[in-house]
């Protein structure tokens, strides 16, 4: 951009970014070269640096990983195709000329034996095939923070169609270049940049194509005036005229603006204030190690963990069973972006049980949990709607312990006893509230949610049940396994009844 400034002629300047660049004619100068040098302004020319954009620094993302983890624009490019050539055929004279005896002969005619199609005519060779592009859903993946670090992947260009200009039957077509694949975590949503929904990458392996290699360019033969009658009937890539040379040039691949929005993707999701207890529970009943400390949002970003199967339903079940997601904890507002935001209860969305966590030592447990059912309300609606379970945590301290009975009733009555109406987390309502607010485009995947805006959260279903533990001393933790099981059978029962219902 060039920016013109007036300043006073009399004045030092000093630019100290060396990406300015100026010219500056003092007042004198500006009369030598018949400028009209009667002002006392003379005119600054200069260029203005591009600003850096500090989010890209990776000491801002390993200091702030919860604002960048879960979302990502990049720009992709699939590579070129690989340019054809102009052959001429050889000359005949010297292919007849290089063998005396018969078996010479019969290696040079061999050679001459250039490929052709059915109908004889010459096969040519192309230029490679430029690299697709391609995103995939790799386990090994659970962010997107690199995306910050490195956000444009470009595929490799087909390779040219290597000649001396002369055909020969040894001619090969350019290599095709390899597709680049870029792995991301499982959960990730691949959109056009503020466009359509390309792909929901939700299970291991799932991919999309996202840019396709250019093609290769055609080779042509070039032929000499006197010949071109016969080479015609004979092929059909023969050159004609100065425009098809445009053919033997490969195409461009194309370049595209993406948004990932990851999605975390767990079967269970824990909720509760921050210090209620919740990666503690996570560490205590799988083998996930997440950041415990006795400080709020020492979770900035989802942990997950897999909880084994049931032990009582035999050896054949006895396997992993559900991923539990640790949320970071929310606090009152969050749904207006206060603590972490609200970026972090989108995550919620995949899951098809809840396990509230609250702090049954804090000062007033129930309005803890009060609070945290509100903030799901406002965010979704549909989040009341989904089965769930209470952890009543830290009954090891005596002032948790002591009210645990009456804290268990009162939440036991908040709510009603209706049938969950998400069809306890079935698999299309949790697939297609996964992208509600995403996905604005895709008007079939909005749900309705007028009517719940009205409704306060005594309207949606109690718990399935509330139990008290505590998880740092591990007490009445296979109770509590026992319940979340009980609640993710019936998930499961649901799924299929409805999958049944459903044809
Ligand atoms: N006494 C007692 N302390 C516990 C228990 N469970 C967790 N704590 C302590 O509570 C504090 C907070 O635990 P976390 O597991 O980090 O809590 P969190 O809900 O994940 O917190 P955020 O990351 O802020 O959302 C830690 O000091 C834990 O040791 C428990 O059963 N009893």
């Amino acid at each position: 951009m060039v920016s013109v400034l007036s300043l006073p002629s009399s004045s030092s300047y000093f630019v100290h970014d060396r990406s300015f660049s100026f010219s500056f004619f003092p007042k004198r100068c500006c009369q030598n070269r018949g400028f009209p040098g009667n002002s006392s302004y003379c005119t600054i020319k200069c260029k203005l640096a591009r600003v850096v954009d500090s989010s890209a620094n990776p000491a801002t993302l390993t200091k702030e990983a919860h604002k960048y983890f879960d979302q990502a624009i990049i720009t992709v490019r699939s590579g070129d195709g690989g340019h054809g050539t102009v052959l001429s055929m050889p000359n005949q004279q010297t292919s007849k000329s290089q063998g005396r005896n018969g078996k010479e002969k019969e290696k040079a005619k061999k050679k001459s034996l250039y490929k052709r199609d059915f109908d004889g005519s010459l096969i040519l060779p192309m230029g490679g095939r430029g690299g697709d592009v391609v995103i995939y859903a790799d386990e090994g993946k659970d962010s997107l923070l690199e995306f910050h670090t490195k956000s444009r992947y470009n595929a490799k260009r087909g390779g040219n169609v290597d000649a001396m200009g002369v055909l020969t039957s040894q001619l090969h077509n350019g290599f095709a270049a390899p597709t680049l694949r870029i792995p991301v975590p499982i959960g990730t949503v691949v959109k056009r940049k503020r466009g359509k929904l390309l792909a929901d990458l939700v299970h291991p392996g799932d991919e999309i194509l996202v840019a396709r290699g250019g093609q290769g360019g055609i080779s042509l033969i070039d032929t000499p005036e006197n010949r071109k009658k016969k080479m015609m009937s004979l092929t059909s890539n023969v050159m004609r005229d100065e425009s098809d040379k445009v053919l033997v040039f490969g195409q461009p691949g194309e370049e595209v603006s993406l948004e990932l929005i990851l999605r975390v993707v767990a079967d269970v999701g824990l909720v509760g204030l921050p210090n209620a207890g919740k990666s503690t529970l996570l560490a205590a009943i799988t083998l996930a190690k997440p950041d415990i400390a006795d400080y709020p949002f020492t979770t900035l970003i989802p942990n997950l963990g897999r909880l084994d199967g049931d032990p009582s339903l035999g050896a054949g079940m006895y396997q992993s069973e559900a991923t539990l997601a640790d949320l970071p904890g929310l606090i009152e507002g969050a749904h207006l972006g206060k603590g972490l935001g609200r970026n972090f209860l989108r995550h919620l969305r995949r899951t098809r049980l809840l396990v509230h966590v609250v702090d049954a030592a804090a000062q007033n447990p129930v309005d803890d949990y009060r609070t945290v059912r509100e903030e799901l309300r406002m965010y979704n609606p549909n989040y009341l709607g989904r089965p769930y379970v209470v952890v009543l945590n830290k009954i090891d301290l005596p002032e948790a312990k002591n009210r645990l009975p009456s804290v268990t009733e009162e939440i036991l009555r908040i709510g009603t006893d209706d049938r969950y109406p998400e069809q306890m987390g079935s698999e299309n309502s949790v697939q297609s509230s996964v992208l509600e607010d995403d996905l604005a485009t895709v008007p079939s995947l909005e749900i309705p949610v007028a009517d719940e805006k009205d409704k306060e959260i005594e309207d949606y279903p109690r718990p399935l049940s509330v139990v008290g533990v505590s998880v740092l001393k591990g007490i009445n933790i296979s109770l509590m396994l026992k319940e979340i099981r009980a609640a993710l059978r019936k998930c499961r029962d649901s799924d299929g009844m409805s999958m049944n219902s459903g044809g």
